[in-house]
This record gives structure tokens, C-alpha cells and sequence, in this order.
């Protein structure tokens, strides 16, 4: 069975400013995007989901278990990747920085070995794996940042943009790994052609998700939300 994830009456502020208002969702489908405006809360929504930002009021629920006090357990089945894969790859080699994942797993070094291996070899890292992981190119590293996560196997995935700082061509290499993954997948981003295919696509705004629904209808209310406002008409 899909875990489930779901916040009820989410609220957050920093410093005193609120960011989310008021958030209740359900999300349990295989693959769901998320998308709006640059501050719209996207970010902290997802970090929500596993615990790295815990709500100021309301709660959020990996299959009834609350973040607040049980964010250990959640953070080993909810992974997350960041845009910058560099702020994520800690490790001088590739072989190292996937395997940092394992630490405290209780496998042994032989299994951690034969996973790392594995992992590498389906994300055509198998070549890289002595070098240094941070002279690998953009692609690469976010690929990295990828596979350190999954080698841990989660139930869920949150990749928040790991594709905005990519060309086109990883783009699509990204996007192809993520849809080919059998776990559930949350992914927000800036690239709608991405979410073509995906099960449903939720649109925030100000805070709020202004808009559920298949990824189409959702793509479109997201550009007519951010069409400019019609110009002052001229007097002559
Ligand atoms: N750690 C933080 N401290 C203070 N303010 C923050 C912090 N993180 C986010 N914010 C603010 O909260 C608001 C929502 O940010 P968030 O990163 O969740 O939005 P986003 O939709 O992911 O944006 P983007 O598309 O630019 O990544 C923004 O105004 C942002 O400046």
C-alpha cells in the first residue's frame, strides 16, 4: 500500500510573517507535482513533508505518525532532494557521498557496497564512482544527490526543483529517472512540460493551494494566475 501522507490546517510563519495558510491535503497518489510562484510556499510545504520544517500549528502525517515526534522514523521513508546538489553532496568521492546515506543502517559493509554499486550502476555513475564528487558536472552531481538519496530506498520522494539548475538535455535525463521510479514521487518545479503524466498537480499561491487537479487544467490556472495585469488604458 502507498503511504500517506497529509496535513491538516497547516499554518507558518518566519519571523512573524506567515508563509502558509491554513493548508489541509491529502497526498497519496503515485506521482504528484507542485507549482507557483517563486514564495508561494512550495518550499516549505515540502520540507514539511519529512519533518525538516515542523508546522506552527496543525499537523503533518506520514500514515498517522506526526512529524513533530517522529521525525526520525518519517525522515528514513520520506527522502529529499534539493536544487543545488552541491549543497548536498558532502563526500569527497562519489563511492563515499552515496554511501554516507547507509551510515548507522546496520547493513553490513559488504551489503553497503553491493548497494552503492547498484545504485551507481542504474544512474550511469558507475564510471565516476572513485572521483571527486564535486568536480562532476551539473547533471552528474544532481544525478548524485538522486541516487544518495534512493540508495537509502524511501517510500517517497521530494525533489524540490532538482532540475532548475540543469540544461535542457539533464533536464530530460532527470525527468526520465524520476518518472521511472516505483515509489511515490512529490516534485515541485519551474519546468511544466515535467508534469505531463503525472497523476495530479497542485497549484499554490500566497500561501494557499489555489488549484487540484490534473496536471493540464493545473498548468493552465498557474499561467493565467500569472499573467501580467491588463495595462492602464491610454488617454489620448
Ligand atoms: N528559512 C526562512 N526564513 C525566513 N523566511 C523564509 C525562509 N524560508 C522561506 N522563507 C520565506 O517564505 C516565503 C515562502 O518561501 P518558499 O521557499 O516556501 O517558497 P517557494 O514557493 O518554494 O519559492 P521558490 O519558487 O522561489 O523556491 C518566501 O517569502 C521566503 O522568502
Amino acid at each position: 500500500m502507498r503511504p500517506m501522507l497529509r496535513l491538516e490546517n497547516v499554518t507558518h510563519a518566519y519571523d512573524g510573517r506567515r508563509v502558509l495558510h491554513d493548508v489541509s491535503v491529502d497526498l497519496a497518489e503515485h506521482r504528484i507535482g507542485v507549482i507557483g510562484a517563486n514564495g508561494s510556499g512550495k518550499s516549505t510545504l515540502a520540507r514539511m513533508l519529512n519533518g525538516l520544517v515542523v508546522p506552527d500549528s496543525g499537523r503533518v502525517l506520514l500514515d498517522g505518525g506526526d512529524t513533530r515526534r517522529h521525525a526520525r522514523a518519517i525522515r528514513r521513508r520520506v527522502g529529499f532532494v534539493f536544487s543545488d546538489a552541491d549543497t548536498q553532496i558532502i563526500m569527497p568521492t562519489v563511492a563515499e557521498d552515496v554511501a554516507i546515506g547507509l551510515r548507522g543502517s546496520g547493513l553490513s559493509r559488504a551489503e553497503v557496497d553491493q548497494r552503492v554499486r547498484a545504485v551507481l550502476e542504474r544512474h550511469g555513475l558507475a564510471d565516476h564512482r572513485d572521483h571527486p564528487a564535486h568536480l562532476l558536472s551539473g547533471g552528474q552531481k544532481q544525478m548524485l544527490a538522486l541516487a544518495s538519496v534512493l540508495v537509502t530506498e524511501p517510500e517517497v520522494l521530494v525533489c524540490d526543483e532538482p532540475t532548475t539548475l540543469l540544461d535542457l538535455r539533464n533536464v530530460h535525463v532527470i525527468e526520465q529517472t524520476l518518472r521511472a521510479l516505483p515509489q511515490q514521487v512529490i516534485l515541485l518545479t519551474h519546468h511544466l512540460d515535467t508534469l505531463a503524466g503525472f497523476d495530479r498537480v497542485l497549484v499554490m499561491d500566497e500561501g494557499r493551494i489555489v488549484f487540484d487537479g490534473a496536471p493540464q487544467d493545473a498548468v493552465d490556472h498557474y499561467r493565467k494566475l500569472m499573467e501580467p495585469p491588463a495595462a492602464p488604458e491610454r488617454r489620448p
